[in-house]
């Protein structure tokens, strides 16, 4: 078939622009997601030749090589994993499916922005958010002016080549002949030290990337070095101003590894050229190895293989279990949200593993979903290598080992809160409205995660609070913990709702995420503490005595305003099933709470965004005996009877009614109603 020219999606194209222009300080970590790519390649193959006998394929020799040409300026990388037909070519490396993408590009130009203003800190923050979404292939394109793929999918008899020079189109050939796999051919920029551009046909170089970035990559990576060993005897360090040189790259090599699978090659290049291809990485499954084997960056780079993300995750969580059902755990937090936690389909991060072998990705069985930014790779050593998801869903084992992965998860959150609490902001800024999710459904571990929550709170401004702080600065006398929900900080903060507990000085939680107007509903108390919105129900603050005389003040008022607010009742009952007078207004006229079991109307409009039909709940409108407004009205309504007059007085309780609407936040029915009556009244003052 001749050659075809394809164009990359839009923001395909916006992000190889950014690769192109090489925005990214650290150029290295291209062959580090090359490999990531190839071993996932193989990880595939192995598994579908388990799965599918009858699959023409050789697994024999499963590895990845690197080959460099000084001459030509090339670096290839070649695995003979799964490769790629035709139609995935074009569908995974010519479009991008991040649903996030368009948002991270947006945040990116604002980031260069900062950065071309000279704001300090633009490079930087630029490199995190290139970090957060993880580049993959496309990152060959900040060392390479050009790229050739050449790839066969397993069990098929012709190859794709796709060549790009990362500037808005792709050639794409079929090929008769080609190898089983895939390999990426870079031609290489020139080297640019000063800009983090090295010469990536140097084995010193290719040797420490290695080491650095994929020494755990359970798959052979091998180097001819033949030719270009000798010739880069001679350069030495190109890269010297890097501070660990070959040998330390080496100092792996000496240990053990637990599979038994060490090549113990490496390092012999000093010796003389090796005409064999050299392994370059050891191999090891880090998750198998002992804690004090490991370097923290070692499991810190298998994280950013697993992950995509670029940046080191916040935590990592290890667990051994032994016993009749064995298995090891290597889990991480990352340490920022992706952007897509809160759609539906997202993926989880938790691979899993039987005996080393890779069996899934995203495996939903092993974690419950409000961990599903957690990831990691889970190895259990008695499960059947054709283990499906369904099956995992129902063994018990599973579920065990669930249960324990999680209460692992937890503690971590836990410990991490009491000794490192800069980290566990940083938690719980990312997290902490996906780990509420648990609230709702998670009983056994519903204490701790109201243990590990915090909130926002009236008690300061930017620090928030855990449940037991709020409890310990409880006031003599108040027996339950007061909430507020709502949509921003601001507008819960200045809502009438609060005026009692700001006169009184009790503190509120100020809860402004979504899922919080639902775990508030299902969590009851928190250390025998009831947890009671400020908008429901009547609010009774104070002592004993206070409240006492409150009482009575209140029957005095009640007889006062008693025909007032059974004509207001009637005037308004077709939304509001009852008019009283609040104790819970200082400053306001009036303002509209929810009845105590009755569901607030954020809640409805959740319900019903998620296709459930609820009834609709009336609510109550309560009107502050206190206030000059509401003082006058019961005058007006006491002496005025003329028709003209009554109609007055309806559209005055009418304004009253929306206005109480508009104090909380909510929309009015009738919005252009309000601004004409309003208009009209306010032509009057003038
Ligand atoms: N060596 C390879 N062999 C087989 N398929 C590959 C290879 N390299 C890439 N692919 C396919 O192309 C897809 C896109 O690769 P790319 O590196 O751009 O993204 P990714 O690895 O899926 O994710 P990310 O962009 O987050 O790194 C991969 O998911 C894989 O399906």
């Amino acid at each position: 078939m001749s050659t075809e020219t394809f164009e990359f999606q839009v923001e395909a194209r916006r992000l190889l622009q950014m690769m192109v222009h090489s925005i990214y300080s650290n150029k290295d970590v291209f062959l580090r997601e090359l490999i990531s790519n190839s071993s996932d390649a193989l990880d595939k193959l192995r598994l579908e030749s388990l799965r599918d006998s009858s699959l023409d394929a050789d697994v024999s020799d499963l590895h990845i090589d690197i080959e460099a040409d000084k001459e030509a300026r090339t670096l290839t990388v070649r695995d003979n994993g799964i490769g790629m037909s035709r139609d995935e070519v074009v569908e995974l490396i010519g479009t991008i499916a991040n649903s996030g993408t368009a948002q991270f590009l947006q945040e990116l130009a604002e980031a260069r922005k900062a950065e071309a203003a000279g704001e300090a800190g633009g490079q930087a923050a630029a490199d995190e958010l290139i970090g957060q979404f993880g580049i993959g292939f496309y990152s060959s394109f900040m060392v390479a002016d050009e790229v050739t793929l050449l790839t066969r999918r397993a069990g098929e008899t012709q190859g794709t080549r796709w060549t790009s020079s990362g500037e808005g189109t792709y050639t794409i050939d079929t090929v008769d002949e080609a190898p089983q796999g895939t390999s990426v051919t870079l031609h290489l920029k020139p080297a640019d030290t000063e800009d983090q551009l090295f010469d990536y046909t140097s084995p010193w170089k290719i040797r420490e990337i290695v080491k650095r970035y994929s020494d755990f990559i359970t798959w052979p990576i091998r180097m001819v070095t033949e030719q270009a060993a000798q010739q880069d005897a001679g350069s030495g360090s190109d890269g010297g101003d890097e501070a660990d040189s070959g040998e330390s790259a080496d100092s792996g090599s000496g240990a053990a590894d637990a599979d038994g699978k060490q090549d113990g090659r490496d390092g012999q290049e000093s010796a003389g050229a090796a005409a064999e291809p050299e392994t370059l990485n050891s191999m090891k499954a880090l998750w198998a190895r002992s804690r004090d084997e490991v370097a923290e960056e070692e499991y810190h780079e298998l994280y950013k293989h697993i992950s995509h993300d670029w940046n080191d995750p916040l935590e990592t969580i290890r667990l051994h279990a032994e016993g009749t059902f064995e298995y090891q755990a290597l889990l991480f937090i990352p340490s920022h949200a992706p952007h897509d936690l809160f759609q539906q389909g997202a993926k989880r991060g938790v691979q899993l593993y039987v005996k080393r072998v890779f069996i899934m990705d995203d495996c939903e069985a092993l974690l419950p979903t409000y961990l599903r930014f957690v990831k990691g790779v889970v190895d259990a050593q008695d499960l059947s290598l054709n283990v499906s998801r369904e099956i995992l869903q129902q063994d018990r084992q599973i579920q065990l080992m669930h249960r324990r992965l999680a209460k692992k998860v937890l503690s971590t959150i836990k410990e991490m809160q009491s000794s490192e609490p800069e980290r566990y902001a940083t938690f719980w800024r990312e997290f902490g409205s996906v780990l509420k999710e648990g609230l709702l459904n998670d009983f056994e571990n519903r204490d701790t995660l109201l243990g590990v929550a915090s909130f926002a709170s009236t008690h300061d401004k930017e620090e928030p609070t855990t449940l037991a702080q709020y409890v310990e600065r409880m006031k003599d006398g108040q027996e339950h913990i007061y909430y507020i929900t709502g949509d921003s900080r601001a507008a819960v903060e200045n809502s009438p709702h609060m005026e009692a507990f700001r006169a009184q000085g009790i503190e509120v939680l100020l809860l402004t995420d979504p899922v919080d107007e639902v775990w508030v509903e299902a969590v009851p108390d928190f250390e025998g503490k009831q947890l009671r919105s400020v908008a429901k129900g009547e609010v009774d603050l104070g002592t004993e005595e206070e409240k006492k005389e409150k009482e009575s003040a209140r029957e005095q008022q009640q007889e006062e305003f008693g025909e007032l607010l059974s004509w207001m009742t009637e005037r308004l009952g077709e939304n509001i099933k009852e008019v009283r007078l609040s104790s819970r207004l200082t400053d306001s006229p009036a303002c509209i709470v929810t009845d105590t079991h009755d569901v607030t109307p954020a809640l409805e409009r959740m319900y019903r965004a998620m296709g459930q039909n609820v009834p609709h709940s009336k609510r109550i409108l309560e009107l502050n005996p206190g206030h000059a407004l509401i003082q006058g009205l019961k005058r007006a309504h006491a002496e005025q009877s003329g028709e003209a007059e009554r109609a007055g007085l309806e559209e005055t309780a009418d304004l009253v009614h929306s206005m109480a609407l508009l104090a909380e936040g909510s929309e009015l029915a009738d919005p252009a109603a309000f601004v004409k009556a309003v208009a009209d009244r306010l032509e009057r003052t003038l």
